[in-house]
């Protein structure tokens, strides 16, 4: 397994590969991976010949006052299971080459971006949209593999993909979740014991308001107890408790398919997303 990081060394690497490989797989990430990250690799290493996984703190994301430096960083740890799995290339970069010297560019996806966590962290999508843009076209990957537990970043990356005319597959998987409920986060290392047993209060609250919509409960009602139940949980913040049309991510005030729920409430010093299918 290559580690690669800078963008002369990666492109010899990569038509190296593609030499004997064909179909050629990108997984995303910011490290401190977890058995989320590996269940995307797993996805990417079923669906094709080579697989290239990334791993890149994007400062561009962080917005002011956020985790930026706090962030976890264990490349070795992190390079040892990406081995173990098989990924033929690491691309670590730093930040020069991802962003060069005068860089002025910015994506911009409006729409999906609107509300939820683009209300609570302005600007993070375009942060996310412009270094994912950054990565297809440094590795042009024939498929890309990016985690569920980011609805509304799957769904800004699908739509940019589609707008700007990347034609690769965008594939999302299945959120993996630990044997209580709770998704499996890198931002999860950030708990004391005490919150990390308070903070299954997100996915049972997000089961039972599913639960008490698909029975047709007032929406309003539902997602209001929801966010009470959170604050009696341990949580201190709830930015939003939110169900939306599953595809367009629309707002939605009574029940129809396909339907999300989705939430991100803080706990201690940590910020926790999940989301669910209504149905
Ligand atoms: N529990 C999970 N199940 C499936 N995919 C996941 C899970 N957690 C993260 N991913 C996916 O892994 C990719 C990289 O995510 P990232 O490195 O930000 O990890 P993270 O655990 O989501 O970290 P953070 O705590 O910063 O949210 C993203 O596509 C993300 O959706
Ligand atoms: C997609 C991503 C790697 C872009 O920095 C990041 O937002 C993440 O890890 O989900
Ligand atoms: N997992 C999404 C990356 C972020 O929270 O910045």
């Amino acid at each position: 397994m290559q580690i690669i990081r800078k963008i002369d060394p990666l492109r010899d690497a990569l038509s190296a590969l593609r030499q004997e490989k064909s179909r050629l797989g990108l997984v995303p990430t910011m490290g401190a991976l977890h058995a989320g990250h590996m269940h995307l690799v797993e996805t990417a290493m079923d669906q094709c010949d080579a697989v290239v996984v990334s791993i890149f703190v994007n400062p561009t994301q962080f917005g002011e006052g956020e985790d930026l430096d706090a962030y976890p960083r264990q490349e070795a740890a992190d390079a040892a299971l990406l081995e173990e799995a098989g990924v033929d290339l690491v691309w670590v970069p730093t930040v020069d080459q991802v962003y060069p010297e005068g860089f002025a560019t910015n994506v911009s996806v409006s729409g999906v971006s609107t509300g939820l966590c683009g209300g609570s962290r302005p600007g993070h999508f375009d942060g996310v949209a412009t270094v994912v843009a950054k990565l297809f076209n440094q590795i042009r990957p024939d498929a890309a593999f990016f985690g569920e537990k980011d609805y509304q970043q799957l769904a800004v990356i699908k739509r940019m993909a589609r707008d700007l005319d990347f034609t690769h597959d965008i594939v999302g998987v299945l959120t993996v979740r630990d044997d209580d409920g709770l998704a499996l986060s890198s931002r999860n290392a950030y708990l004391t014991p005490e919150q990390r047993g308070q903070a299954v209060a997100l996915p049972d609250t997000m089961r039972e308001a599913s639960e008490a919509i698909v029975q047709g409960g007032d929406i309003a009602v539902i997602l209001r107890d929801a966010s009470e139940k959170l604050l009696a949980s341990g949580f201190h913040k709830v930015d939003y408790f939110e169900l939306r049309n599953a595809e367009t991510l629309e707002n939605m005030t009574f029940f129809d398919k396909p339907a999300r729920l989705l939430a991100a409430a803080h706990i201690g010093t940590t910020r926790l997303i999940d989301n669910i299918a209504v149905s």
